[in-house]
């Protein structure tokens, strides 16, 4: 048995919903679903999730919200309209959306997570709709009803353990389960999503809870290539990959594919395949376990991302002194704040974070307090961070790889702050400034794929 979830891109409208029910239908080991909200039609169109953030927005500073409803509506009707669905089928979906606002919600946070997550689960209630009127038996699956029980952060939370004990329990027949994507319920019974991006967690913890031999994600490319086709055009595509690769790839910038999502899957060593909505027939990227992989090129991948920030902080014999870590991270725990990465020399230590979830006044705050506890001779933070991982299971065996990627880079006149290999020894990170990621990515791809395409065999 396969999940098939599909992205936004794959449910925009009528024609690309046209697209999914006939990938569905084209292999009856597709039997569980999950959708995303409808996403973007063309380049300058508004996703549903953003639609749904705006009107929370409205909501909450009390505006009015008429225009935005009337917008979130007619996406769902369009694709209603175009399946003939009858218009009794689609006022529950109506009345859903209009009546978000009337609901008890614990606080702000609980409320702009409620109405982001009806994104999906109207979409998968239409999708459901759908197909039944089409004659194929389809049965909506809610989050409440199976049990996906997640933690109290409404707009970031994660899976619950017990989910899997849940949704083992799940009975059903022959009919396909339609799943709505990025949300759960907490213990106490509120909406939470997941970050953005959300439904490809939803499909690996299904297809973990269900014991799915494959996890099929949808997509709106033919595969994950070795760069983002946004920085580099027509780059090389992978055919195979590692789980490792895929999640150090999607945590560096990779974002057709969830960097949460890989754990589910490792967890129920479920090989993962990305695929294309619009050419289903191709192969598209497989995700494996190491055990099922044998490397053919030293690099697999190339990623940047620009959702990095630094803090620097410099004092002599810092290396003698015990306990200055411990201050910091102290500090760090009072501001609820967590770190991405921490590489240090003798005497100065450089803390990365992802910067989504820092405000500038926690910043400044922070930065005062670590200044009060730690009295660094240097203290600086770095805005303008990006961050480059180069990711391969090939790397591994290989001498000289750091060469490569530095030379190119110094030819180009592009600085590097910082160089950590992870123990892994299948990704090397750098970072340089924002203004440089594109080109560091565009130099490194370069060298591995193109120019010494040698170094690569
Ligand atoms: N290395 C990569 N390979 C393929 N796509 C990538 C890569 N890096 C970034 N992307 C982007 O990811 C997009 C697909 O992800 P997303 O927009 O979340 O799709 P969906 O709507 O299916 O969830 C692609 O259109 C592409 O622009
Ligand atoms: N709709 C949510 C969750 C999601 O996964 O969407 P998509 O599959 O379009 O990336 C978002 O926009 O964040």
């Amino acid at each position: 048995m396969k999940i098939v979830k599909f992205g936004g891109s794959s449910l925009a409208d009528g024609p690309q919903f046209e697209k999914v029910i006939d990938i569905i239908k084209s292999d009856p080991a597709r039997q569980v679903v999950v959708t995303s909200a409808p996403g973007k039609r063309h380049d300058t169109d508004i996703k549903v999730t953003d639609l749904l953030i705006k009107y929370a927005t409205l909501t909450i500073a009390h505006k009015d919200y008429s225009e935005i409803v009337a917008q979130i509506s007619a996406r769902y009707q369009a694709i209603g309209t175009y399946f003939n669905v009858p218009a009794e089928e689609m006022t529950p979906i109506k009345e859903a959306i209009v009546n978000l606002p009337h609901h008890i919600y614990p606080n702000d946070d609980y409320l702009m997570a409620a109405f982001k997550a009806h994104g999906e689960r109207l979409n998968a209630r239409l999708m459901a709709t759908v197909l039944n009127n089409l004659g194929i038996k389809a049965r909506f699956v809610d989050p409440k009803e199976c049990g996906l029980i997640v933690s109290d952060e409404p707009n970031n939370a994660t899976v619950l353990p017990e989910t899997y004990d849940n949704l083992d329990r799940l009975s059903y027949g022959d009919e396909k389960l339609i799943f709505p994507g990025f949300f759960g319920f907490t213990k106490n019974g509120q909406i939470a999503t997941f970050s953005r991006g959300g439904s490809d967690i939803t499909g690996a913890i299904i297809a973990r809870g269900l014991h799915a031999d494959r996890y099929e994600n949808f997509t709106d490319v033919n595969a994950i290539y070795a760069a983002n086709p946004k920085i580099i055009a027509h780059p090389q595509a992978i055919s195979r990959m590692t789980y490792r690769e895929m999640r150090e790839l999607s945590y560096a910038g990779f974002s057709v594919f969830h960097d949460e999502a890989i754990i589910p899957a490792i967890e129920g060593q479920i090989p993962i395949n990305v695929k294309n909505t619009n050419q289903p027939d191709l192969p598209g990227t497989l995700i494996v376990p190491e055990k099922d992989f044998e490397p053919t090129q030293t690099i697999t991948g190339v990623a940047s991302s620009n959702r990095f920030a630094a803090l620097y902080l410099h004092r002599y014999l810092l290396n003698k002194e015990v306990g200055f870590t411990l201050k910091l991270l102290q500090v760090l725990y009072k501001y609820n704040v967590s770190y991405e990465h921490m590489p240090s020399g003798i005497d100065d230590l450089t803390v990365i974070f992802d910067k989504t979830q820092l405000d500038t006044e926690t910043i400044h705050a922070m930065c005062h307090d670590i200044q009060e506890a730690l009295h660094p001779d240097t203290i600086e933070w770095i805005n303008d961070y990006a961050i480059i991982m180069i990711v391969g299971e090939g790397m591994r065996n290989q001498i000289g790889v750091t060469e490569h990627i530095i030379e190119p880079l110094a030819a180009h006149n592009i600085g590097v702050h910082m160089i950590n290999q992870g123990a892994s020894r299948i990704s090397i990170m750098l970072g340089t400034r924002q203004a440089d990621a594109d080109e560091a990515v565009k130099c490194i791809y370069d060298e591995f794929f193109t120019k010494h395409a040698v170094a690569n065999d």
